[in-house]
């Protein structure tokens, strides 16, 4: 067994959690695999800075042997029945619940994200997904067409061999996110996570497993961009969905196309939250901070513009500043944390680097703007207002605590400058005024939009991006369609009627 944690856990980190960790770096046909060959990939636990497990990245034998086995694996999930499929993704999805504690932990430990937090954001969110889907899997038909005597019928088949990529912000969420819908459909996957948080999807492969999955149905290979990039071109693989930056799916979408594979691509965002007078403004504060400060600011769909109407802007601060008195950072572990480390020192020093130039282009600081006095990634949590337009932190996702203020004046006004990016992920609107929040919500150009909260992602309603941010959906009926494609047959009850 080559993933080891530490002899000396983290604090918090119980004796229970020793049953929970993955025993080898990946899952195939199955069962834990090590290839020691495999260049090494430290996991790095956020809030010490200190390595606690080390696992090995798939080498090219690796990847064939995932791929090879989610082939074969494949056609035996695909010849049981929706019911069938679905009644052990269920299964899964209770076996997750059982566990929520020890896998929060393990998500604690791999991302650095407050167990407050993971114990009810990621793996039950991953149950939800498979909960969802497994109730879908009985009911994915085609559809009957009458046309006069004769009719066409319609399948609804797997793709085949899916692929997916994670990003490291939400690895359990992820890795269900994308294999439940996936799997619902008939096909098999092979995930690979991000290189910066390889446990949680490894514990997701197991219960699937133990749920009843068959072998080779879902695996989980570890790697960095080469591995991932090796399997999006094999030509085993039907679909590549992607969580992750706009430059990777760039290149991922380009490799896709390339070779005629569909694709789902759910990247980053840098989207507007508008804030008019008529809003409560205590719950317009609440909605600023969920969509900036939950999961210290990484999370894909924040609100990170945050446009306030010029009459409120004081009223608004004053407020704001107060609430950020009650972030509470330290050990994540510790239940009364609400505010963690950055995943990484590489993501930490790309936060600094973005607010020293929010300081130098004359951004006003509000609040936070430095490490904090602790050891591990932690970053303040940071405001900065009278934010212009043109300015680094208002253009380029950060993917970390800054939040930037900006002053408006008239609707028509902001609703151009909000719309003013290559993203358009998410979007939202805090007013009390019914008829301009469903025309400012109709005027945004971004794939998921709130109206008086934010950052609200149950898995019934689909979630992702437009522009720059992404291609396709996931969660909700619309997930089906992108793991899944339609065969059309036409049912003659007449002769052929032919030209000569
Ligand atoms: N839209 C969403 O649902 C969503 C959710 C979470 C995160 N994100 C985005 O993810 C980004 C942060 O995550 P990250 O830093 O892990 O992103 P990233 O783009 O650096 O990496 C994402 C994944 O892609 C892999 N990868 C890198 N190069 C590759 C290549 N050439 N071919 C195939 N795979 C490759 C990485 O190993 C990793 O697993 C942010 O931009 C964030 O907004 C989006
Ligand atoms: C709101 C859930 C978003 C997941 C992406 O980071």
């Amino acid at each position: 067994m080559n993933c080891v944690y530490l002899s000396k856990h983290p604090s918090g980190a119980t004796k229970a959690m020793q049953n929970a960790q993955p025993t080898a770096s990946h899952f195939i046909n199955g069962a834990y695999v090590e290839d020691t060959d495999g260049a090494p990939i430290e996991c790095i636990y956020p809030a010490t800075g200190k390595v606690i497990a080390t696992l090995h990245e798939a080498t090219p034998a690796i990847v064939d042997q995932a791929l090879s086995a989610a082939k074969a694996g494949q056609k035996i999930w695909a010849a049981m029945t929706g019911t069938e499929r679905g009644r052990i993704l269920r299964r899964a999805a209770d076996i997750i619940r059982d566990r929520n504690r020890e896998l929060s932990v393990l998500e604690t430990l791999d991302t650095g994200k407050p167990l407050q937090e993971t114990l009810v954001a990621d793996a039950t969110s991953g149950a939800d997904a498979l909960e969802y889907f497994g109730g879908l899997a009985g009911s994915i038909t085609g559809e009957h067409i009458q046309l006069g005597q004769d009719w066409v019928y319609t399948i609804r088949e797997p793709l085949g061999v899916c692929v997916g990529i994670g990003a490291w912000n939400y690895p359990t969420q992820i890795a269900c996110w994308k294999g439940a819908p996936a799997l619902a459909c008939g096909n098999s996957m092979v995930f690979k996570p991000s290189e910066t948080t390889p446990l949680c999807a490894l514990k997701i492969a197991e219960i699937l497993h133990e749920a009843g999955l068959p072998a080779g149905v879902y695996n989980v290979v570890q790697g960095r961009g080469a591995v991932g990039a090796s399997l999006v071109i094999d030509p085993r693989v039907s679909k590549v969905s992607l969580t992750g930056s706009v430059p990777t799916g760039r290149k991922v979408y380009a490799a896709a196309a390339e070779r005629m594979k569909h694709v789902t691509m759910e990247l980053g965002g840098k989207s507007p939250l508008i804030i008019f007078e008529d809003a409560d403004i205590d719950n317009a504060v609440s909605g600023a901070i969920l969509g900036n400060f939950y999961s210290s600011g990484q999370v894909c769909s924040n609100g990170t513009r945050v446009f306030v109407q010029k009459d409120i802007k004081k009223a608004f601060l004053k407020r704001l500043k107060e609430r950020l008195e009650g972030a509470v950072m330290g050990d994540p572990l510790d239940e009364a944390t609400n505010f963690g480390p950055m995943v990484s020192a590489d993501q930490m020093n790309i936060v600094l680097g973005y607010i020293n130039k929010g300081t130098e282009e004359g951004a006003t600081l509000v609040a936070g703007g430095k490490m904090a006095d602790l050891d591990g990634f932690f970053v303040e949590p940071t405001v900065f207002a009278d934010v212009t337009d043109g300015m680094t932190i208002a253009r380029e996702e950060i993917f970390g605590p800054v939040m930037a203020v900006f002053d408006f004046e008239t609707e028509e006004e902001v609703m151009a400058r909000a719309n003013d990016t290559e993203f358009g992920l998410a979007a939202g609107v805090f007013t009390n005024d019914l008829t301009r929040a469903h025309r400012v919500v109709a005027g945004f150009e971004a794939g998921t939009c709130y109206i008086n909260t934010y950052n609200l992602a149950p898995v019934e309603a689909p979630f992702g991006g437009s522009k720059a941010s992404g291609v396709g959906r996931e969660n909700s009926k619309e997930a089906i369609n992108h793991y899944s494609e339609v065969k059309t047959v036409y049912v003659a009850m007449t002769p052929v009627e032919s030209q000569f």
